[in-house]
């Protein structure tokens, strides 16, 4: 019928209806078209403004997150891939659900749990701090080895819920968190999201299961801030953070305290001390370091005030893990149960480090050697963004403990690193920035 109406305005000469018999019908029929059409305009109105809004819009808008959507689970398909990835496979074994599982030290502890037989489901938000590309290829890496991982924000408190309905977990290992020290500067609240209300929101689920699960969790060496007293000690002052992300860490350490003593969760704090290894975190020195030498980019080494050393006990990713491992199977049962406490329960912190802090100009010469690339640098003052001027962990405690005893060096380590980022980017993915 559209045919019939010329294209041209105004040339279009209305014919007479026969439906309108009078004028006082025309005059009905024509407010009765105003109406509808005005009421059509009013509900578009309303319709944009609800659906604009960002006060009434029902995903809540998180300017904290970058790319966290809503994510589909549940069902009796996804409750059996829950079940049977959480399932323990040898004697004496144990269940762990571990946040943050596409990360990097996730990727490592959640394999590595799996071969030995326990029970393992992941949980990670995929969120895209840094290349998600990278996390989806670990991912992949956790489905060979059976690890299913649930993709979901540990905020997330009715998703936590529905896992320990489905799964009796008897550990929680979490390391889901806003990770880095500058980054903070420029999205503070994505810190408190993931590594206070984050953290919240698991000890909250962890409190009301039944049974209640042993946790351990990722603490950072951060927490020893503008400390100058060395090698750092469990029982050194943690009161001077440097950033807010060893803030939120100092902070997260806190409120695991307050679920151990009022409900009874056990609990252990592993200080990492700057983890590297394959898989790793693209938004660390040094890795940036290996992408910008082998493009020729010129490199900023930070050094400390009159020439001053800056230096970091960097951690292998092996000895973490086996600290990771040791410090789930020394943990002892939370004594509580549906967020009643029955009895005082274990709290624990201990350092994982390398006891053997280097340079950040050595590490740069390691790099340079293995990638046999000459690094264009540019050294310049430390900024004032959350740096602290070294590190260096005090481990016998762990050691004591844990029996943790970290065997790898930095030049053995990034040797491995080095090797698996060239075979890494050279299948074909791109190293991004
Ligand atoms: O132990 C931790 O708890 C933390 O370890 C890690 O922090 P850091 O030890 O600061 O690692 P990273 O950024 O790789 O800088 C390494 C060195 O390079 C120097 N550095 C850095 C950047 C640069 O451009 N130039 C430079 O010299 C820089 O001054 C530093 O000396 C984790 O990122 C953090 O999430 C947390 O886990």
């Amino acid at each position: 019928m559209l045919k019939h109406i010329p294209s041209t305005p105004g040339k279009f000469k209305m014919e007479k209806s026969p439906y309108i018999l009078n004028k006082s019908r025309w005059h009905w029929h024509s407010s009765i078209m105003k109406l509808t059409f005005w009421s059509f305009i009013f509900l578009g109105l309303i319709f944009i403004f609800f659906f604009r809004s960002p006060s009434s819009n029902p995903i809540p808008q998180d300017p904290s997150r970058r790319s966290l959507r809503t994510h589909n689970w549940g069902g009796p398909a996804w409750e059996k891939r829950v079940r049977s990835s959480a399932r323990i496979r040898s004697r004496n074994g144990i269940s762990v659900l571990v946040t943050g599982a596409a990360g990097f030290v996730g990727t490592h502890v959640s394999t590595a749990l799996k071969r030995r037989g326990d029970g393992v489901l992941g949980l990670d938000n995929f969120n895209d701090y840094y290349d998600p590309s990278l996390k989806r290829a670990r991912q992949a890496l956790l489905d060979r080895t059976g690890v299913f991982v649930v993709e979901g924000d540990i905020n997330d408190s009715t998703l936590l819920r529905k896992l320990f309905e489905v799964v009796p977990f008897t550990h929680v290992m979490h390391l889901a968190a806003q990770a880095g020290v500058r980054y903070a500067m420029e999205n503070p609240s994505s810190y408190v999201h993931s590594n206070i209300a984050g953290l919240v929101s698991l000890l909250e689920a962890c409190k009301s299961a039944n049974p209640q699960p042993a946790i351990v969790w990722a603490s950072s060496s951060s927490v020893y801030g503008l400390n100058s007293k060395v090698p750092f000690s469990e029982k050194d002052r943690t009161d001077q953070p440097a950033s807010l992300y060893a803030a939120t860490k100092k902070a997260g350490e806190e409120i695991a305290h307050t679920y151990n003593h009022i409900y009874g969760l056990s609990l252990t704090a592993l200080r990492f001390f700057t983890v590297y290894g394959p898989w790793g975190r693209p938004d660390m020195a040094y890795f940036f370091f290996t992408r910008d030498i082998l493009k020729g980019k010129t490199i900023s080494i930070f050094e400390a005030a009159n020439h001053g050393t800056v230096a970091r006990d960097f951690t292998y990713i092996d000895d973490i893990v086996k600290g990771c491992l040791a410090a789930l199977d020394t943990a002892e049962k939370s004594t509580g149960s549906g967020g009643k406490k029955k009895g005082p329960a274990q709290f624990r912190v201990y350092n994982l480090g390398n006891t053997s802090p280097v340079p950040v100009s050595d590490l740069v010469s390691i790099l340079e050697r293995l990638l046999k690339v000459d690094a264009k640098r540019n050294v310049m003052k430390l900024p004032q963004n959350g740096d602290v001027r070294f590190t260096h962990a005090n481990i016998s405690l762990a050691q004591r403990e844990l029996g943790y005893k970290p065997s790898t060096d930095l030049q053995t380590g990034m040797k491995k690193f080095v090797r698996w980022y060239l075979s890494y980017y050279s299948g074909g993915n791109k190293a991004a920035g």
